[in-house]
């Protein structure tokens, strides 16, 4: 983990079709732009050297399309293999959040988010929240609102079905950035708090 105030955030991700890649980019640049540096790991491909960046990350947002109202397998088969990460503790204490992506408006991504945070309060991290008031819930409202979809507890985006992933909704995508730029603040925040915390302790 990094001892500075400068955060370093991994972007654990699976994507069948390219859509929830096209968020995992977005979740980056975010975090690029609120000050971290970004590693973007593929789960589905992941290697050693991957490995050791998750471990090295101070926060991991995870991040998977909603197949049959939960993660994909790919995602799931991954959160298996973190097991041996759980036996150590390996990752407690690091931040962590989610995003993810379906076919309807609704498709239960809620329940692939609150897979993700389950996933983060057993390797003892800590959750970040999106952030974020609902948009698009009034008559003036419009779909090109942040968090157009009104989730509070991770990023979440629509994308229709017989859409290719240069179609994923822009709202949506502003909101995976918004996601990563908030991780890396508040990343940042928790490091100086132990940065300070180490100080008087000494
Ligand atoms: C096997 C499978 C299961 C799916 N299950 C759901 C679902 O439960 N809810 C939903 O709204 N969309 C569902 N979808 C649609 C995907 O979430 C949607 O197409 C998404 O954009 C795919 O993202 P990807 O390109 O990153 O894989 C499913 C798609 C597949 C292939």
């Amino acid at each position: 983990m990094s001892t500075a105030s400068r955060p370093t955030v991994a972007v654990a991700f699976h994507s069948g079709y390219g859509h929830t890649a096209v968020l995992a980019e977005a979740v980056a640049r975010g975090a690029a732009e609120g000050g971290a540096e970004v590693v973007t790991v593929p789960v589905d491909t992941i290697t050693e050297e991957q490995w050791d960046q998750l471990d090295a990350a101070d926060a991991i947002v995870f991040g998977s399309p909603t197949y049959m109202g939960t993660a994909s397998g790919a995602f799931h088969a991954f959160a298996e293999a973190t097991s041996k990460r759980w036996f150590t503790s390996a990752w407690k204490d690091k931040l962590a959040a989610g995003f993810t992506n379906s076919g309807s408006k609704s498709g239960d991504k809620l329940h692939t988010l609150q897979f993700f945070s389950v996933l983060a309060a057993q390797h003892g991290m800590n959750w970040i929240n999106l952030g974020l008031h609902p948009g698009w819930n009034t008559s003036e409202a419009s779909e090109n609102d942040l968090n157009r979809l009104g989730i509070f507890l991770g990023a979440g985006a629509q994308t229709h079905t017989d859409h290719g992933p240069d179609e994923v909704h822009k709202a949506d995508i502003a909101t995976a950035e918004h996601l990563g730029r908030r991780v890396a603040e508040q990343t940042a925040v928790v490091l100086a708090g132990r940065t300070a915390l180490a100080a008087v302790t000494v």
